[in-house]
């Protein structure tokens, strides 16, 4: 069963990639306006059919009145792009919050679905000639919103190709029980909400089948039919899927692990692995990383049961937290690589920077030994040289005084000397006087005697 899981999950892998290596084109093969012929649409490569019409007004009132209210129970987080129950499953919250009468009514629309799948074929093995009895499987109810920004962005594929339920996938690759599909659409394209239509993923194209409330989809849930629902882009859109295998004994109905409620324990590994490789995550223990993460999840859905068993309150472990588990581990992971690589790179530069400055200062110590000889040699010349300024000084000092005591004493002298030559000059210029008044009785300047005796006296040495 794992092997063939996991071979299947390698061809879905493989369509996929294929798939979008070629530019998209989409045709319709049933519009939401069309009105499939009386026995139904059928395509018999690869074989898918569709009906309107497949249950009653009454029949869709309860179904899709029951899916409004319990979606919005709030248990479910309103702003989830996908919520889903599973009608048939026993126990958990599925019955609580459906009732037995709309649990009755799936079971019933079932078996006329098995029935017209029966009919039209779909019990023939494709690749066998026997024919193999149909059982029901599986049931899902979801309510499908449009994915946030943020969904879309931190889909690490890009927005086509994520895990959102937007998501191409082949139905027996998530469940290999899985072998036929069956989806009765309870809300209509274009009038309950926008996008959101079911595109089978063939290679040269995508072929569309527009939702329309009473619309059964059938197709074979293995290879032949890659598939995905578009994003919704506005509106609620409401399906209910069920699924038919040709493998499975009665008992292991509503048991089987659904791919959008619990996931297997070798789908969370497959899962954490595809996540951890295509964003490049390197692990120094890769496979123990991935058993993590399995135990992780599967601890807590089992902590989860014992606390509904314990406290009769749910606590919902999805597989939209298992995707968040592992986005923020890889975010959060890249993020610390980050922070952690720059202040390696800073450590580094900074130890460059120490060791730089250590040679540069083993180098002046080298130098500092070499040159301590020379360096005390000079010192001591220094030492020396300083006594004999000293002495010198001393000497100059006196010479100095000296001289300025013979500077005073020769001013002083030179003064005297001023003095007398003035004093001379003086006796001069009055001999000189008295020599003119005798020659003519006049003074040349006018003056009488008395004034030039007043003149005289100006002349008087302090
Ligand atoms: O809702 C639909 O149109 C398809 C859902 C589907 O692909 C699934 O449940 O596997
Ligand atoms: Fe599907």
């Amino acid at each position: 069963m794992a092997l063939r899981a996991m071979a299947l999950r390698a061809v879905q892998q493989s369509l996929i990639r294929s798939r979008f290596m070629h530019p998209r084109v989409s045709e319709t093969l049933l519009a939401a306006a069309a009105v499939a012929p009386e026995g139904g649409e059928l395509w018999t490569s690869p074989r898918r059919m569709a009906f309107d019409h497949a249950v009653t007004e009454a029949e869709l009132g309860l179904l899709s009145g029951a899916a409004q209210r319990a979606f919005s129970s709030g248990l479910f987080s309103q702003s989830a792009a996908d919520c889903s129950l599973a009608p048939l499953a026993s126990g958990a919250a599925d019955e609580e919050l459906l009732g037995l009468a709309v649990q009755e009514l799936v079971a019933c629309l079932a078996e006329r679905f098995l029935q017209r799948a029966v009919s039209a074929g779909f019990s023939v093995h494709l690749s066998q000639t026997s024919d193999g009895d149909l059982k029901l499987a599986d049931s899902l109810l979801a309510k499908l919103s449009p994915p946030s920004r943020k969904d879309l962005e931190e889909n690490p594929l890009g927005a086509e190709q994520g895990y959102g339920y937007w998501a191409p996938h082949i139905d027996k690759a998530n469940v290999p029980d899985y072998d036929v599909s069956a989806i009765l659409y309870l809300s209509t394209m274009g009038e309950q909400f926008s996008g959101g239509a079911f595109a089978f993923n063939d290679a040269d194209a995508d072929r569309i089948v527009e939702p329309k409330m009473g619309r059964l989809l059938l197709f074979d849930s293995g290879p032949s039919n890659l598939h995905q629902v578009y994003p919704v882009l506005s509106g609620t859109r409401l399906a209910l899927s069920v699924w038919f295998s040709r493998s499975l004994t009665k008992d292991a109905v509503g048991c089987t692990i659904n791919w959008f409620r619990e996931w297997p324990a070798e789908a969370l590994s497959s899962v954490a692995q595809q996540q951890l490789t295509v964003n490049q995550v390197q692990l120094p223990n890769f496979d123990g990383s991935v058993k993590l993460f399995q135990v992780m999840h599967m601890s807590v859905e089992q902590a989860s049961k014992k606390f509904l068993e314990q406290n009769k309150r749910h606590v919902y472990n999805t597989p939209t937290s298992y995707l968040e588990l592992l986005s923020s581990f890889i975010s959060v992971l890249a993020m610390k690589r980050k922070q952690v690589g720059t202040q390696q790179k800073r450590y580094k530069v900074g130890l460059e920077k120490i060791g730089d400055a250590e040679e540069q200062v083993s180098g002046l110590q080298q130098m500092l030994v070499e040159k301590k000889p020379k360096l005390e040699q000079t010192q001591k010349m220094v030492e020396e040289m300083m006594k004999v300024i000293e002495v010198d000084k001393a000497a100059a000092q006196e010479v100095s005084t000296k001289v300025a005591k013979e500077e005073a004493e020769a001013k002083n002298k030179a003064q005297a000397t001023q003095n007398i030559k003035v004093l001379e000059e003086c006796s001069i210029l009055q001999q000189f006087r008295r020599a003119t008044a005798n020659g003519d009785g006049k003074y040349p300047c006018g003056k009488d005697d008395d004034d030039a005796a007043d003149v005289d006296d100006d002349f008087v040495i302090v």
